[in-house]
């Protein structure tokens, strides 16, 4: 006896009788055919959702799964596509396995209906039993609004997944076009978003709604655009060109990470740093001179290759991924070039975020600090850099993977401390002869230390000079905090890859446990 199953959706015409076993093959290629069909035109320029995934991963390596998988019926709404709208699947990248989903704008937009939400979720659960990272690649209208509660509550649950992968799996997302209302959020908690610059949005109410709630007049490239969420918000951290960009970034970030946080990150052959650069002469002989930092970073990492993460957005500190004798290791530093390296709540809370990734994938951080403090003034004070800046405490503070600083020129006051200080947890500790550790520059000590001293002088400039070259001498030296054991070595510039790289090899083994707790109260 042969069952009739007939196709019900918009575009399915052909109803067929499997009997045969000829005939049901044939039955499943109609039906992967339909499955696989566009949901309807594409924006133009665009690659599909499993164009797209092709891309990504290995050539031939990605399996779908839930291709059948159809949305539920919604009201009125007959359609009922199969795949609901989001293609997920695993692959592999570089020959090392990956999760990824993307969401197929041509089908209800993009937007989430329980059967896509369901897909996802199932995703993010295959991810975490088998410890692989997860790569999202959103292109969404938010909540499907004909699936109401539905679709809420699988945001929800998906959030819940992305929580409960958050420092287990690395979890990447990639906006490729836009990703508004509660579509935004679960980019928000994963570790990296990539956006494509022109292409994508994110925002939680788009501009139509914005005008109607506020009257204020915006477009979505000013809202979150990707330059604004690069550039002025920082929900994003990395800008890429095109689609083909944004993916080859996604490949490269991976090539820095392990697959979860009980492995290593991959290692490959050591590399060598470029060729030429002279350490001994980068520091300009003037304190207040501003130089590159970059300089210093490119001539101690292999090949002299940093991945930037945040590149565009708190400027004033450089957070890198790198390698050092073919091992992965996350850069922070102080860049002088913008803001002469101070602390102010972005860069506070963007090398936060970033220790705390390090820490959770086991990846040594590699410090170097010219900082001449937390910022001060009243805009920060108010928009509270105490309660902002103490994450970067707290991150530094709770970090427990090896950790290695060098001390460049100027590390002033909180700046000191928690640029990597020994007092917070650093195991080795370097400072180059240029190094000047002490609670403030010496033009704020001396008006401090010698106010009255200076208003009765006959020759205030003569004596001015003369605290600041004695306070110059014994605080604007490595040497006190050598003296202290909290700085392990003075050393020369030149010298800085040799001693980072056997600190580095020392600390291969470290075992730092912290005391059982339910989790630590980060001020957020
Ligand atoms: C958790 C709470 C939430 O998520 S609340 C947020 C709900 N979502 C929104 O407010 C965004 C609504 N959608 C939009 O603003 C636009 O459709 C966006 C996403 C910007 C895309 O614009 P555009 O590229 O011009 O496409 P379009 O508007 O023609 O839409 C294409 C088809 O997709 C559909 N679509 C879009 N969004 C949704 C949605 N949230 N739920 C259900 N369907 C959605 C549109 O209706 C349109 O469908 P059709 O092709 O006309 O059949």
């Amino acid at each position: 006896m042969s069952t009739e199953v007939t196709a019900s959706g918009p575009g399915e015409t052909a109803a067929y009788t499997p009997g045969s076993t000829a005939e049901r093959v044939a039955g499943l290629e109609h039906r992967r055919d339909q499955a696989v069909a566009p949901g309807g035109p594409r924006r133009r320029g665009e690659f599909s959702a499993r164009e797209r995934i092709e891309r990504l991963v290995d050539k031939d390596s990605f399996t779908e799964t839930g291709l059948f998988v159809r949305a539920r019926p919604a009201g009125e709404d007959a359609r009922r596509p199969y795949g609901d709208g989001v293609v997920t699947g695993y692959g592999t990248v570089d020959g090392r396995p990956v999760c990824v989903f993307a969401q197929d704008s041509t089908v209800f937009g993009g937007s989430m209906g329980e059967a896509f939400g369901e897909k996802t979720v199932a995703l993010m659960d295959l991810a975490l039993k088998t410890g692989c990272p997860v790569i999202g690649l959103n292109d969404s209208g938010g909540a499907r609004i004909q699936e109401g509660v539905a679709s809420l509550a699988l945001y929800a649950e998906l959030v819940r997944r992305n929580v409960k992968a958050s420092g287990v799996v690395p979890q990447i997302s990639v906006v490729l076009g836009p990703c508004a209302g509660g579509a935004a959020y679960s980019p928000a908690i994963t570790d990296f978003t990539v956006m494509v610059d022109g292409a994508s949005h994110m925002f939680v109410t788009g501009p139509d709604v914005i005008e109607a709630v506020t009257g204020e007049r915006t477009t979505a490239e000013e809202l979150g655009g990707a330059r604004t969420s690069n550039t002025v918000n920082g929900n994003a951290h990395f800008l890429a060109a095109d689609e083909e960009d944004a993916l080859d970034t996604v490949r490269d970030l991976l090539s820095y990470l392990p697959a979860n946080n009980l492995e290593r990150p991959p290692e490959y052959s050591p590399g060598l740093p470029p060729p030429g650069a002279d350490l001994d002469e980068v520091v300009p002989d003037r304190l207040g001179e501003a130089y590159d930092m970059r300089a210093i970073l490119h001539a101690v990492v292999d090949d002299g290759e940093l991945l930037q993460v945040q590149e565009l957005f708190a400027p004033n500190i450089i957070c890198a991924l790198a390698r050092i004798e073919g091992r992965s290791v996350g850069v922070v530093a102080n860049q002088p070039l913008h803001a002469a390296g101070v602390l102010d709540i972005d860069a506070s809370e963007k090398a936060a975020r970033f220790v705390r990734f390090c820490d959770a994938f086991g990846i040594p951080l590699l410090t170097f600090a010219d900082v001449p403090g937390y910022l001060s003034g009243v805009r920060q004070e108010q928009a509270g850099i105490i309660r902002r800046g103490a994450k970067l405490l707290y991150a530094y503070a709770e970090a427990t993977v090896p950790k290695v600083t060098v001390v460049v020129r100027k590390a002033y006051g909180g700046g000191y401390a928690v640029m990597g200080s020994k007092h917070l947890g650093a195991d080795v500790n370097l400072a180059w002869p240029t190094a000047r550790i002490a609670v403030m520059g010496a033009e704020g000590a001396v008006g401090v230390l010698h106010r009255r001293e200076l208003a009765a002088a006959d020759d205030p400039e003569a004596l001015r000079a003369r605290l600041l070259s004695a306070y110059e001498r014994t605080h604007g030296t490595p040497y006190l905090a050598a003296e202290r054991g909290y700085v392990d070595a003075v050393i020369a510039p030149r010298e800085t890859r040799e001693q980072v790289c056997r600190a580095l090899r020392a600390l291969r083994g470290k075992r730092a446990p912290m005391p059982e707790r339910r989790h630590g109260n980060i001020p957020l």
